[in-house]
C-alpha cells in the first residue's frame, strides 16, 4: 500500500453539486461566472441544495424560510455573552454552532426532511451568530435579524446596526456566491467524513468550521490582510516578497491544490478589489496586491486563489480582519450542508488505510526496564 500525500488527485466519491473541470468551476453545471454576474446568493443556496435554479415561488419560499429562521435561541445568545472576548471569531463560531444543536429539538432526527430544515436553520443562523459575537466582544448589544432581508443585507445590518449601502450588499452577495462551494475541499471533505458515520448534521458542520479555520484553507484570507497591513506601502512590496521567496516561506493567498493555471474566482475578486478600494480612497491596497501578484506569479508561477483579492475587498467593506474567515463560513455553509445531505442520501463510511512506516516486531518491555 502506498500513500498519496495529502490525497492529491484521489477521487473520493461521486457528487452532483459542484465540478472543477479543466479549471472551470460550475455549481450544478452552471459556470460560476454566470452566477457571479446574475444570481443572488439565495438562488445559489437553492441550486446547491436542489441541483437546479429555483422558480420564483421556490425562491420566495426559501427566502421566507431563511428570514424566519435567522434569530438564534436566547440560550445560545446568552452563552455567547460569556465567551472570552479575545478568542478568534472562528473559535466562537465553532462553539456557537455546536451549542445550536443543544437547543434544536430535531438535532437527532435523521430524516431527509428534518435535515433539510436543519440546513435552513444553520444557513440562516450562522450570520446571526457571527454578528452577535462581533458586537458583544466590543461591548455592543446584538442586533436582531430582519425577517425580510437577504443573507447579505441581514449580516451587514446585524454587524453594523445600520442599513447597509447598496454597493456593500451587491459586493457581499457576489463574494458569498464565489465562496459557496468547491467540491471536496478540506472542510467539506471533513464534514462528509464526519457525517458518513451517520452522526448528526451539526457534528459535520463543527468539523467543517474547525477545518476551514486553518491558514492553508479559509484562514488564508486573514493572513493576506495581515500581510497587506505588514507591508504597508508600495515601496515595501518588493523587499517583502523577495525576502519570503528567498526564505522559501509561503505567501498566503497563492497556490491551489486543484487549480494550477489560476482560480476562476480570483478575477472577480480582483475586479471588485479595484473598484472598492478606489471607492474608499485606498487604491494602494489594490495596487500592492497587484504588485505582489505580479511578483509571485512571475517568479514562482503561482497564481492567486480565492483568498487573495478577497482580503482587500473585505477591508474595503469595512470588515474587521478576523471576521474574514467567518464570512467565508457563512457562504460555505450552503456547500457544507448540500454535501452533508448528499452524503446521507447515498452513504458509505469513509475510512481509508494508512501506509504504516513505524517500527515492527517490537515487544512489551516492563516499565522499569525501559
Ligand atoms: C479557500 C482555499 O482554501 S484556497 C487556498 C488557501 N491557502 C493559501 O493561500 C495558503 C498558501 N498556499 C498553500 O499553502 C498551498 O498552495 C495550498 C495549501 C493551497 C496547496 O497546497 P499543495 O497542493 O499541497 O501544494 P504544496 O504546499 O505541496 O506546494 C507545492 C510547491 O509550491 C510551493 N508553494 C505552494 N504554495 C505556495 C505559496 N503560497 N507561496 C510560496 N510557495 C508556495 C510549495 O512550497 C511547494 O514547493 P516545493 O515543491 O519547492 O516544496
Ligand atoms: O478547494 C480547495 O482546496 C480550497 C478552495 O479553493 C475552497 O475551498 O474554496
Amino acid at each position: 500500500m502506498t500513500a498519496t500525500r495529502g490525497l492529491e488527485g484521489v477521487v473520493a466519491a461521486q457528487s452532483s453539486i459542484c465540478s472543477i473541470v479543466d479549471g472551470v468551476l460550475c455549481y450544478g453545471g452552471i459556470n460560476i461566472d454566470e452566477l457571479a454576474e446574475h444570481a443572488t446568493f439565495e438562488e445559489v443556496v437553492y441550486l446547491l441544495w436542489h441541483g437546479a435554479l429555483p422558480k420564483r415561488d421556490q425562491l420566495e419560499t426559501l427566502k421566507k424560510q431563511l428570514g424566519e429562521n435567522a434569530a438564534v435561541p436566547a440560550q445560545v445568545l446568552d452563552s455567547i455573552r460569556n465567551y472570552p472576548k479575545g478568542v478568534h471569531p472562528m473559535a466562537a463560531l465553532r462553539t456557537a454552532v455546536s451549542s445550536l444543536a443543544l437547543y434544536d429539538q430535531e438535532a437527532q432526527d435523521m430524516t431527509p426532511e428534518a435535515n433539510y430544515r436543519k440546513a435552513i436553520r444553520l444557513m440562516a443562523q450562522t450570520p446571526t451568530l457571527i454578528a452577535a459575537f462581533a458586537r458583544l466582544r466590543k461591548g455592543l448589544e446584538p442586533v436582531a435579524p430582519k425577517t425580510n432581508y437577504t443573507i447579505a443585507e441581514n449580516f451587514l445590518y446585524m454587524l453594523n446596526g445600520e442599513e447597509p449601502t447598496e454597493t456593500a450588499v451587491k459586493a457581499f452577495n457576489v463574494a458569498l456566491i464565489l465562496h459557496a462551494d468547491h467540491e471536496f475541499n478540506a472542510s467539506t471533505f471533513a464534514a462528509r467524513v464526519t457525517v458518513a458515520t451517520l452522526t448528526d448534521i451539526y457534528s459535520g458542520i463543527v468539523s467543517a468550521i474547525g477545518t476551514l479555520k486553518g491558514p492553508l484553507h479559509g484562514g488564508a484570507n486573514e493572513a493576506v490582510a495581515a500581510m497587506l497591513t505588514e507591508i504597508g506601502s508600495m515601496d515595501k512590496v518588493e523587499g517583502y516578497v523577495r525576502n519570503k521567496l528567498d526564505n522559501k516561506e509561503k505567501i498566503m493567498g497563492f497556490g491551489h491544490r486543484v487549480y494550477k493555471d489560476g482560480d476562476p474566482r480570483a478575477k472577480w475578486l480582483k475586479q471588485m478589489s479595484k473598484a472598492l478600494t478606489a471607492q474608499i480612497g485606498r487604491p494602494e491596497l489594490y495596487e500592492m496586491s497587484v504588485k505582489i501578484d505580479d511578483m509571485v506569479t512571475g517568479e514562482k508561477g503561482l497564481k492567486p486563489n480565492v483568498d487573495f483579492y478577497s482580503a482587500s475587498v473585505y477591508i474595503s467593506l469595512g470588515l474587521e480582519i478576523d471576521l474574514f474567515t467567518p464570512i467565508f463560513a457563512i457562504s460555505r455553509m450552503s456547500g457544507w450542508t448540500a454535501h452533508i445531505m448528499e452524503q446521507y442520501e447515498n452513504n458509505r463510511l469513509i475510512r481509508p488505510r494508512a501506509d504504516y512506516i513505524g517500527p515492527v516486531n517490537q515487544h512489551y518491555v516492563p516499565i522499569d526496564q525501559r
